[in-house]
């Protein structure tokens, strides 16, 4: 392990960058060991109160933070002599930031992405876009994905995650730097499916959110979640992810979290589309990160290049875009041709 754990960086100061930085930190104090966590934050109350109050309660209530987290708007001094940078910002904004960050790594870092959505216009996931723009090799590019709604692990809510890479030392020692006591990740080197089952489940739970919007019941919505893991199943396999990765924590369980969920914003984003807000007014309520109303779009188109037949997304999509009424996506869904439900 050439990369130091001592100093990590963390960009993005939302929800889920927060409470990773939090994971961090409590895994370094279980350990014994010291480390010094810098958030870069854009807002500069954000990086205040968590300098000077230990929380940040906009995104986290009033969970406290462990006193080695420290915030910045200044990337250049958060990124400096960090060993591990751990992305956590929205899919679609992550690219230009990149080439701006590029200059001010340290060398031989290790970065991971927390992040799950897919580029829109590239299709590429965001491991790849990380690669890409840093010009660093798939080994020192880790993921981590799983059912994590961020709110229950800033509650200390006992949790399982996945942390995926190529080279599977760097994935045992990220997870190493994160396993706290209330946080378990299992390591996995199957990058494409860990990212396509987080990507996907927010398509799904959009749908979910639909059907729960428009009053629909459990039947209707284990039907979805079930026929939705099979279409990511799908998409999986035909880019070279493994079966079993779908029926693991960043397949089925993060699928079953963010459906079922009322703390998943793009379940609620699909509630209130069911509910009869227009998309507009959504997105005017939403103050998270729904990543599923923009990557729903770079799914379907990616999952039309394969020839992978995704029609919840299909139909997802076709709302989205204004297309399809709430009201239709059931019927539409129902009138296709039987099929075995073995047949991929
Ligand atoms: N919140 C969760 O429970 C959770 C769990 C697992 C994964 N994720 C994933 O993590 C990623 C980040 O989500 P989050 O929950 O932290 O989102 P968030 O909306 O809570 O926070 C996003 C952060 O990025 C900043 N930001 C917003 N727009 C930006 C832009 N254009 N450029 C730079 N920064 C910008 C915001 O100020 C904020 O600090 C998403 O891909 C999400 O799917 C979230
Ligand atoms: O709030 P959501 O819908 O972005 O979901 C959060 C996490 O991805 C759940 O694992």
């Amino acid at each position: 392990m050439t990369h130091s754990q001592s100093v990590i960086a963390v960009l993005g100061a939302g929800s889920w960058g927060t409470t990773f930085a939090k994971v961090l930190a409590d895994a370094a104090a279980a350990a014994g060991s010291e480390r010094s966590i810098r958030i870069w934050g854009r807002r500069a109350e954000v990086v205040e109160q968590i300098n000077t109050k230990h929380r940040n309660e906009q995104y986290l209530k009033d969970t406290e933070l462990p006193t080695c987290i420290t915030a910045s708007t200044d990337v250049a001094e958060v990124l400096d002599g960090a060993g591990i940078v751990i992305l956590a910002v929205p899919a679609q904004s992550l690219r230009p930031q990149l080439r701006e960050w590029k200059p001010l790594l340290a060398p031989g870092v290790v970065v991971v992405s927390l992040m799950k959505g897919l580029e829109l216009g590239t299709d590429a996931r965001m491991s790849e876009v990380i690669a890409e723009e840093f010009d660093i090799p798939a080994a020192r590019v880790a993921v981590v994905s799983g059912p994590n709604l961020a709110m229950e692990i800033a509650r200390e809510e006992p949790t399982a995650s996945v942390v995926a890479c190529s080279d599977e030392a760097t994935a045992v020692s990220i997870a190493v730097c994160c396993t706290a006591p209330y946080f378990r990740p299992y390591t996995s080197t199957d990058v494409v499916g860990v990212e396509i089952g987080g990507i996907v489940k927010n398509v799904i739970a959009l749908a979910v959110g639909i059907c729960e919007g428009r009053q629909m019941g459990d039947n209707t919505k284990a039907s979805v979640i079930t026929r939705g893991l099979a279409e990511t199943s799908r998409l999986a396999l035909a880019l070279g992810g493994q079966a079993h990765t779908m029926a693991g924590l960043a397949g089925l369980g993060d699928l079953v979290a963010t459906c079922s969920s009322p703390l998943s914003r793009n379940h609620t984003a699909g509630r209130l589309l069911g509910e009869g807000l227009t998309l507009e007014q959504v997105t005017e309520r939403m103050t998270q990160t729904a990543e599923g109303i923009k990557s729903g779009h770079a799914v379907h188109e990616l999952a039309g290049k394969l020839g992978v037949e995704m029609p919840i997304t299909a139909a997802v999509v076709a709302v989205l875009e204004g297309k399809m009424s709430v009201d239709d996506l059931g019927p539409r869904l129902l009138a296709r041709a039987l099929k075995s439900e073995g047949d991929y």
